[in-house]
């Protein structure tokens, strides 16, 4: 039996400063700010900076990034603030090495269900749908599937009444979420954000 008591809750996503609030009150232990292009989560640095200065230190706020290139990253991380970047493309360990910095926390985020944590250098493995952000979900519960050892996050089509049982059927140390805290497709409900993080925070209490 695990001692833990809860999982690691990433709400993702957000744009606005009421969303950013209701998920830190309700216990969210980071939260992403989409610095990609073409996502109806995109926000500028300068929003997601703004948003960034309203999250506790104990939060730790997320860019995430797909396919773009270092400096690009390195800008909108510096400019933004955030003090965790999250990369969807296909990088290298040598990307990580480059982007590695003191107090930054780097998350690889890979469809690669084989994937095995820090292989990449990368502090926290995320283990996504083919498409991220789309909310399908993939076959997590698959004996195909092995979890790896170690700090993991589990995403994909995740939502309030699948992520409890997730969490079970996987170990997964943590778990990520965009699509199913929303009332409408880029547009977050801050009902769903709670119902989410009191589902997953519910997940390793065995006593039951
Ligand atoms: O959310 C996006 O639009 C996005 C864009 C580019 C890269 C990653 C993106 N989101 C990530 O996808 C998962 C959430 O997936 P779901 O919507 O819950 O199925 C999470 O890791 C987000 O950071």
């Amino acid at each position: 039996m695990s001692d833990r008591k809860s999982v690691f809750v990433k709400i993702c996503g957000l744009k606005t400063p009421e969303d950013v609030d209701v998920a830190v009150a309700a216990g969210a232990h980071a939260v992403g700010f989409v610095l990609a292009p073409n996502s109806p989560r995109t926000v500028t640095a300068d929003l997601a900076r703004e948003l960034a200065a309203r999250v506790p230190e104990r939060v730790l706020t997320v860019g995430v990034f797909r396919g773009q290139p270092l400096e690009e990253v390195r800008r909108l991380t510096g400019e933004s603030g955030v003090r965790g970047v999250q990369l969807h493309g296909d990088e290298g360990p040598e990307y990580y090495e480059e982007l590695r910095a003191p107090g930054r926390t780097l998350l690889r985020a890979t469809a690669e269900h084989v994937a095995r944590c820090g292989e990449y250098g990368e502090d926290l493995l995320l283990i996504d749908a083919p498409d991220p952000g789309s909310g399908k979900p993939w076959n997590w519960g698959s004996a195909q599937f092995t979890a790896p050892e170690g700090r993991w996050l589990l995403a994909g089509g995740l939502g309030p009444d699948n992520v409890r049982e997730a969490v079970r059927a996987t170990g997964a140390w943590g778990v990520d979420v965009s699509s199913g805290v929303e009332r409408e497709r880029g547009v977050k409900s801050p009902d769903l954000i709670r119902a989410f993080i009191e589902a997953a925070t519910q997940s390793y209490d065995y006593s039951e």
